[in-house]
């Protein structure tokens, strides 16, 4: 899925975060979307998830160069962010099952795959909020990449995961041959495989 942004504005109160935007998100490439702390990344990626609405401007979404509907955006993306929640009250298995039962594993995945994949194995029966905060982290970032939509959206994705987390979620990204991940990050080790980058403050207006 390809999106295209024109003159894209986001403000809360009278403080524009961005404004002007124009750019497109190819599919087959990804994306670092870069910015200090408070610039606006994470918003930037819910307005083109369609989960926001932007205070000026568009946003369009094509698939093979037919227009997305709006409405239907969504069952095209996977998200990881730390706004998502998991169902806490779930075990790992039903939450899995959950999540699978409105979209599809990736490549032909199981479920039993995904656990093993995710070193969940011995922790299929455990409540989620008994996790660890690296373990939830580990476990949306498996649900985003395995999830079988054509664009990945992760928003700080190693939040609370330790060397070994970070380098499990390099290897799935490597292995995975995902269309498009946008990640929005200030950590360069997050984004390594992107080979494009949109840095949000460069549309911070000044007199706006
Ligand atoms: N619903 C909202 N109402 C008012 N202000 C908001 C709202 N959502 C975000 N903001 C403000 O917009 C600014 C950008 O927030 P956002 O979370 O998009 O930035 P970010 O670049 O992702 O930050 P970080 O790197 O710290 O995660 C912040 O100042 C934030 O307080």
């Amino acid at each position: 899925m390809d999106i295209r942004i024109s003159g894209l504005s986001k403000r809360f109160n009278r403080e524009w975060l961005f404004s002007g935007m124009d750019h497109s998100f190819s599919e087959g490439d990804s994306y670092a979307i870069t910015g200090a702390n408070g610039s606006g990344k994470s918003t930037f990626l819910q307005i083109i998830a369609g989960f926001q609405l932007p205070s000026e401007g568009t946003v369009e979404w094509f698939e093979n160069n037919i227009p997305v509907p709006a409405e239907t955006v969504y069952q095209r993306i996977a998200i990881a962010a730390p706004y998502m929640e998991l169902v806490e009250e779930f075990t790992l298995k039903e939450m899995l099952s959950f999540h699978f039962s409105f979209k599809s594993v990736r490549n032909g995945y199981s479920i039993q795959d995904l656990i093993d994949i995710g070193y969940f194995t011995d922790t299929v029966n455990k409540p989620v909020r008994n996790f660890s905060s690296g373990m939830k982290q580990r476990l949306k970032i498996l649900l985003a990449l395995y999830t079988d939509v054509p664009l990945v959206f992760l928003d700080e994705p190693t939040t609370n995961m330790d060397e070994y987390g970070t380098k499990w979620y390099l290897q799935q990204v490597e292995t995975l041959n995902i269309p498009t991940i946008l990640v929005a990050s200030n950590q360069p080790h997050e984004y390594t495989f992107c080979n494009k980058k949109l840095i949000i403050s460069d549309y911070k207006p000044a007199n706006k």
